[in-house]
């Protein structure tokens, strides 16, 4: 079983190192810093990396700045149009930083 689920989208992103942040709500900011998590695709839970937390740091939405933009791979516009997809009038989300580990 895996322990998070990301769009298949972004996986190619993960894996190469691209995107090293997720927001998430507040349902899945139980995680904390050191925990090391089993990444599978949330359309068919396929396993396919592993990840280290760095850090969950709760963000309000309007706080968004390019930097967390920069570290999704996408535009700061690009990154609220997501969000407003995946968590429609939600405005409390977590930063959960993370670090792909290469030898899994
Ligand atoms: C079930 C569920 O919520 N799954 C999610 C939620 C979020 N995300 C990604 O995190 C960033 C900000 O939200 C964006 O890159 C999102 O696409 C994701 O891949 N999968």
């Amino acid at each position: 079983m895996n322990d998070i689920t990301f769009f298949q989208r972004f996986e190619a992103d993960i894996v190469t190192g691209r995107k090293t942040i997720t927001l998430r709500d507040e349902a899945e900011s139980h995680f904390r810093p050191g925990q090391r998590l089993r990444v599978g695709r949330y359309e068919d839970d396929v396993f396919f990396c592993t990840i280290d937390v760095k850090s969950v740091v709760p963000v309000m939405l309007s706080e968004l700045t390019e930097e967390h933009a920069r570290q999704e791979n996408m535009t700061l516009p690009q990154l609220k149009e997501v969000i407003g997809e995946i968590y429609p009038g939600l405005n409390e989300l977590y930063v959960i930083s993370f670090e792909r580990v290469i030898a899994d």
